[in-house]
């Protein structure tokens, strides 16, 4: 059907396509000629593309495929270009780096050098701090990447004249002119034009939002095709049957088609959006908010402080610094950072339990998962399916039965080439003994919609007259089987499918389902030696010839952890694409409650919402197709909900990318572990309630450390504004200001490393701005009163009214709030009595401050940052401060408790 390959000529470059953008170059093109290339592409015959790219359906051989990664670069994934080149634009364009270096261009305007050449200084150091920190999460999450690659299949030669073979490659190595091998649960790996498909059906919700999936075909005969765009309106890429774009994924079917641009130069890349850009989590919005916010409330300050300062007192040469002064207090300059370091904690503790994390958001995700949708098998059950048993139509056993579906699980298994087993022919195949008397002739490869799989058996025999007696077999869901079949091979001979008949043999399935057993209807018909391939039209006029069955033991940890999961607020709603019964059954060896069933045929009439509505914790979705997994997950998350799935087949990776997070397990289809943020190398749910603590813990901290910082940012800046108002001479230089923040964040982060109270890990939690506000102006004023303290206090030592005696009182309240916020740090960290106690490192990080604090007046550093030692006679009023503050801060805490119930 093929023309023969056209001679490669490897001297010239890749010849001209319908349009520059997509002749793959790294740097892209604009979204209209890629649009233009691609419904060039479209409408050219196959043949003309192939030639185009150089290539023939028999794939390019290796070494061209080499060229042409080095020629045009890698595709797919775009997280190497971006470290590469936008990182460190990221780094420096972070929130605070940014105040950071404001505030070093006001230092200059009001003349202070060596405030001017520290914050530029800490400017670089915070930048260079995140960008890393970045390089090694990048670094760690690539590596983690790697374990988990999106990979596609091509045809690839080992030498120009070899014969073609299937190769499994990274997803980002698929160069312009490579033949593209689609099956179910496929990442599109580049844009592609297709050349042949059965039954093909692509999911590209991830791009266009369309919920429901696109069928896909490259010819008349498969399927009307659109006429070609007429210079009107511009094409529609996305619903062009001939093209599947990058980042759209298989749900049913196959294909084979040849690509035609990849990386940049695809459609997702020319828009800026490539897939592999994780979305952002409440949890980056919630910290993005605050840094802004912060941000905002600094250049309102700004100006206000100067205005009060300058205009009402008429003493500029004040208001400057005590402005600069606020605005650097209120700026926690080390959130980023430390936000990033819980992460990779967190991430390196989950590794350390065999729980890999691809994205770092994911580890937040976790912990705040409310409902988690799970498929059935290999989640609740042991996924490793036993032959129950074969019978005929009139459920008596019949080996023969058994015979044919071994035949179909062979030659499907042989002929489609897919790489990820299948739990049901694996199961037939067990041994399955001497399956010789037929060959297979053509497959129309298990797909999740059809839910039937179909091969064409040519006899295994010499006489040329046999040669024409081929044997159709299809095995499948009961139903689905039946819609093909007309006839059943019952003990007294074939009788009609009729609707008596139909409602019998249904009967007989929802039986034997209600008992925890899977069967899988098979039939066959005799059909003349084909002329063409097989289509899923050709399955039709079918004999029904019996069942054959299976049965999934349940989990025996599954039991356990549904229970621990429920404990911990997360609700469990079962999806799966199996009978309903089945479902039901394995939801209650499981201890999941069921309240409802509802089967996929009836989600098409439902909106979001009330699909949303109808999926509570006791609802079980069953006989769903795999877009309707995702459906259901996008429809929660929408209705607000925090919604992780967790699934191992080729049909979960939809709804696993649909998801906040999307969780698989060590052994599943390539497909899942490539679309899943989290990978469960060991154990199933019960490693993913570990990993949901996990994921608590990390968030608790977190929200810990910014609600520590917050407060005493919130309280630095309260009393900076209270002294300039009472005292005669600037509260405190911006220097120190700064030197403290950044003393005080150092030591946070040992925070990384502290223990939680469980009340904090007991529900799912996200971001809660309203929480964090009432926080920081309950607890913010305590640092306030008690900086106010102490200034009160060490203006009434005599040394303070000689010379240097500003020196003394700034020396002092740096001492004594760096000893006080260290101190505090233990007091803020817990709720009090019963709360795990704190872990060293914290305990070392709260004196670390202190020491800081005592240190630095006797360091070189001292005549820079304006400190003196202090007199002996300063410290026992100081520590009798700092005792203050600490009850005080004690006394807060319980009556916060008190008033609103919680602490952080
Ligand atoms: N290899 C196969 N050949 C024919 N039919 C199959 C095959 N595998 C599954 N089926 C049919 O398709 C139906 C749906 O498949 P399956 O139960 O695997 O869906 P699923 O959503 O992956 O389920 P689970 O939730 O258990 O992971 C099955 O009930 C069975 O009837």
């Amino acid at each position: 059907m093929w023309a023969p390959d056209p001679p490669l000529d490897k001297r010239s470059p890749a010849a001209p396509a319908p349009g520059a953008a997509a002749r793959g170059r790294p740097d892209g093109g604009s979204l209209a000629s890629v649009r233009a290339a691609l419904a060039g592409y479209a409408g050219e015959p196959a043949l003309a593309v192939l030639r185009r790219w150089d290539t023939s359906p028999r794939g390019l051989d290796e070494n061209e495929a080499q060229d042409r990664l080095l020629r045009f670069g890698e595709g797919a994934d775009g997280s190497a270009r971006d470290g590469g080149t936008r990182r460190p634009v990221r780094a420096a364009a972070a929130p605070f780096v940014v105040v950071l270096i404001c505030l070093g261009l006001v230092s200059a305007l009001v003349g202070d050098a060596r405030g001017t050449v520290l914050i530029c200084c800490l400017a670089v150091l915070s930048g260079a701090l995140r960008f890393r920190q970045e390089a090694r999460s990048d670094r760690a999450a690539a590596a983690l990447r790697t374990m988990a690659t999106t990979t596609a299949t091509v045809l690839r030669r080992a030498a120009p004249g070899a014969d073609p073979v299937p190769r499994e490659v990274p997803a980002e190595q698929v160069v312009p002119g490579d033949i593209v091998l689609l099956g179910p649960g496929d990442v599109v790996p580049a844009d592609l034009r297709l050349l042949s498909s059965s039954g093909l059906t692509v999911d590209q919700s991830a791009l266009t939002g369309e919920s429901l999936p696109a069928g896909k075909h490259a010819t008349w005969a498969e399927g009307p095709l659109p006429a070609p765009p007429a210079g009107g309106p511009e094409p529609d890429v996305f619903g062009h049957p001939r093209l599947c774009l990058t980042g759209t994924t298989v749900v049913a079917g196959t294909g084979t088609a040849v690509a035609v641009a990849t990386g940049t130069a695809t459609y997702v890349g020319a828009t800026g959006d490539l897939p592999a850009r994780p979305p952002e989590t409440a949890f980056d919005r919630g910290v993005r908010a605050v840094s802004w916010g912060l941000v905002a409330a600094m250049l309102t300050a700004l100006p206000l402080v100067l205005a009060a300062g300058g205009a009402l007192r008429g003493d500029w040469s004040r208001a400057l610094p005590t402005a600069v002064a606020v605005a650097v207090a209120v700026t926690p300059e080390m959130l980023p950072l430390v936000a990033t370091a819980l992460l990779v904690r967190g991430a390196a503790g989950l590794s350390r339990r065999q729980v890999i994390v691809k994205r770092l958001p994911a580890v937040h995700n976790l912990g705040a998962m409310d409902t988690l949708c799970v498929d059935k098998t290999g989640t609740l059950t042991e996924r490793h399916l036993r032959p129950a048993c074969h019978l005929d139509p009139d459920g008596g056993a019949d080996p023969g039965v058994l015979r044919w579906a071994r035949l179909n699980a062979l030659w499907s298994v042989e002929l489609s080439g897919s790489p990820d087993g299948d739990a049901v022919d694996e199961a037939l195949l067990r041994d399955a003994g001497d399956l010789a008397g037929f060959e297979g002739a053509d497959v129309i490869p298990f797909d999740f919609t059809r839910r039937r799989a179909t091969v064409l058996l040519r006899p295994d025999d010499p006489r040329p007259r046999s040669r024409a007696a081929h044997v159709l077999v299809t095995k499948g869901a009961v139903e689905d089987v039946l819609d093909v079949c007309v006839r059943v091979r019952t003990r007294d001979g074939e009788v009609a499918l009729d609707a008596a008949e139909r409602a019998r043999l249904l009967a007989m399935g929802d039986r034997w389902a209600a008992d925890g057993v899977r069967l899988l209807a098979v039939a066959t018909a005799r059909r003349a030696a084909p002329a063409r391939s097989l289509s899923p039209a050709d399955e039709r006029d079918l004999t029904l010839v019996g069942f054959v069955g299976f049965r999934d033991r349940p989990d025996p940890a599954a039991a356990a952890a549904v229970r621990a999961l429920a404990r911990r607020g997360v609700d469990l709603i079962m999806i799966t694409g199996d009978h309903p019964e089945v479902a039901r059954r394995v939801c209650r060896d499981a201890g999941l409650p069921v309240s409802r069933v509802v089967l996929g045929r009836d989600l098409a009439g439902l909106d979001d919402a009330e699909l949303a509505r109808l999926a509570g914790p006791a609802t079980v979705f069953a006989r769903v197709a795999p877009a309707q997994k995702a459906r259901v997950v996008r429809a929660l998350r929408r209705a607000g909900r925090t919604v992780g799935y967790l699934g191992d087949g080729v049909n979960d990776a939809p709804a696993l990318r649909a998801a906040d997070v999307g969780v698989t397990v060590a052994g599943a289809a390539g497909p899942a572990r490539a679309a899943a943020d989290v990978i469960l190398a060991r154990g199933g749910l019960g490693a993913l309630e570990q990993a949901v603590v996990a994921g608590r813990r990390t968030f608790a901290n977190t929200v810990k450390y910014i609600k520590i910082a917050l407060t005493s940012n919130v309280g630095n800046v309260a009393s900076i504004l209270a002294a300039a108002a009472t005292l005669p001479f600037p509260a405190m230089p911006p220097l120190q200001v700064l030197v403290r923040n950044v003393c005080f964040d150092l030591s946070q982060l040992a925070l990384v490393h502290d223990r939680v109270d469980e009340s904090q890990i007991l529900r799912p939690r996200t971001f809660d701005h309203l929480d964090l506000a009432r926080f920081v102006a309950c607890v913010g004023p305590v640092g306030a009163l008690f900086d106010l303290a102490v200034f009160g206090l060490l203006w009434r030592v005599p040394a303070a009214h000689g010379p240097g005696g500003q020196q003394l009182v700034h020396t002092g309240w740096f001492v004594a709030n760096l000893t006080a916020q260290g101190l505090a740090m233990l007091l803020l960290r817990s709720r009090g009595r019963g709360a795990p106690r704190a872990a060293w490192p914290v305990l070392a990080a709260a004196a670390a401050p202190a020491l800081c604090g005592l240190l630095l007046p006797f360091s070189p550093l001292a005549a820079t940052l304006d400190l003196r030692p202090l007199p002996l006679a300063a410290l026992p009023p100081l520590a009798v401060v700092v005792t203050g503050y600490l009850a005080a801060t004690i006394g807060v805490r319980a009556l916060y408790q008190r008033l609103f119930g919680r602490w952080l």
